[in-house]
């Protein structure tokens, strides 16, 4: 159904996701296909029936339930070929919602049961990038994730590898997972190694703990954009110190309520948070287990928030303005979205 704004079609609206989980975006036909290729019996092969195996609902009660729907999808996501695909129709989908630059994040460590090193894993999600960029012209970049279960030789590794990366379709390192059990200050040396060798950092802060994880992230793990943030709220001194120094949140509104990261729409603060100058973005997370897409956060944030197209265009500005991208790159990005908001009337 396409909902309309202003006489506008909400999903023609150009837009940024910065914060995409790769093994949280898979479809159930894929499923199906790597199953098959893999030689793995599923439950079920009716494919409605199997997003109930894929996806999150209301049931849903915390960020670990939340975490424990991946592990029936990582195991299609071992081989080149699936690691490849899947990212190529994660640019695919985001084409037709009219994205214009997105950033993947997948953790490499998850994707090694079947034999591959770790810079393999990078190498065959970014050439499933490189190949959607190709066919659609939206651009793509990843972001390695280091995992909080992870230990410290496994989540070095990362780093090392990200590290060869970077420049050539790898722009970021990111720290994902059970928050609440695992604090931010545990990985200090795993970013100070990233910082090292000058790799941009973002951590998932401030969603399943308190916003003294988003001071601890920026602080001390060098993080220059914060993953959610969302309960940015709870601390007035640390809001202050992210609306001075503009540092970048990447919401994820459908993903944050089913989390439980907020407990309803109602007090959901992202209306708050823009009307405040905070540099919020809005992203998808896990479209495939959350049910989502950047169309739908869209409507959401006008039909629940008052969000106008042209507050939508800001947000998705601001995405440009996030964007781990070099310079010249982000200027141009930035100068093609003005053009199309501008060619729908839309003034940003
Ligand atoms: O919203 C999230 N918070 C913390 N961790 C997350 C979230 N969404 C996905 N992950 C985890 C589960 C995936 O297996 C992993 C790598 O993408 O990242
Ligand atoms: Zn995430």
């Amino acid at each position: 159904m396409n909902i309309h704004l202003n006489g506008i079609d909400i999903s023609s609206l150009p837009k940024i996701d910065l914060h995409v989980h790769l093994d949280g975006s898979l479809r159930p036909q894929t499923v199906l296909d790597l199953a098959e290729s893999h030689g793995v019996q599923l439950p079920t092969t009716d494919k409605h029936a199997l997003l109930s195996h894929m996806q999150v609902n209301e049931d849903c009660s915390s960020l670990q339930d939340y975490l424990s729907k991946f592990h029936f999808t990582t195991r299609f996501l071992q081989t080149a070929i699936a690691l490849e695909r899947v990212a190529f129709e994660i640019v695919e989908k985001a084409n037709r919602h009219h994205c214009k630059y997105i950033e993947i994040r997948f953790a490499p460590q998850l994707h090694r049961e079947r034999g591959l090193y770790t810079e393999e894993v990078i190498h065959y999600v970014l050439a499933g990038l490189k190949r959607g960029e190709q066919q659609f012209g939206v651009r793509a970049r990843g972001i390695a994730i280091c995992m909080r279960h992870h230990d410290h030789q496994q989540n070095m590794e990362v780093i090392h590898a990200a590290s060869k990366y970077i420049g050539k379709g790898l722009v970021a390192v990111d720290l994902a997972g059970d928050e609440a059990s695992y604090p931010p200050e545990l990985f200090r040396e795993i970013f100070a190694a990233s910082h090292r060798r000058d790799i941009p950092v973002t951590i998932h802060a401030g969603e399943a703990a308190g916003a003294a994880n988003i001071h601890e992230a920026v602080s001390n793990l060098g993080a220059t954009r914060i993953g959610h943030g969302v309960r940015l709220q709870e601390a007035p001194e640390i809001m202050d110190m992210m609306i001075a120094r503009q540092i970048p949140l990447e919401m994820c509104p459908v993903s944050n309520i089913q989390t439980k990261a907020v407990s309803n729409w109602e007090s959901y603060p992202i209306r708050d948070y823009f009307e405040r100058g905070l540099m919020i973005t809005v992203n998808t997370d896990n479209p495939g287990v959350s049910g989502t897409s950047m169309t739908k956060e869209y409507r959401i944030l006008a039909e629940r928030f008052g969000f106008t197209t042209s507050e939508l265009g800001q947000i998705a500005m601001n995405g440009a303005h996030a964007a781990f991208l070099e310079e010249s790159e982000k200027a141009k990005l930035k100068r093609e979205l003005r053009e199309e908001f501008a060619s729908l009337g839309i003034s940003v």
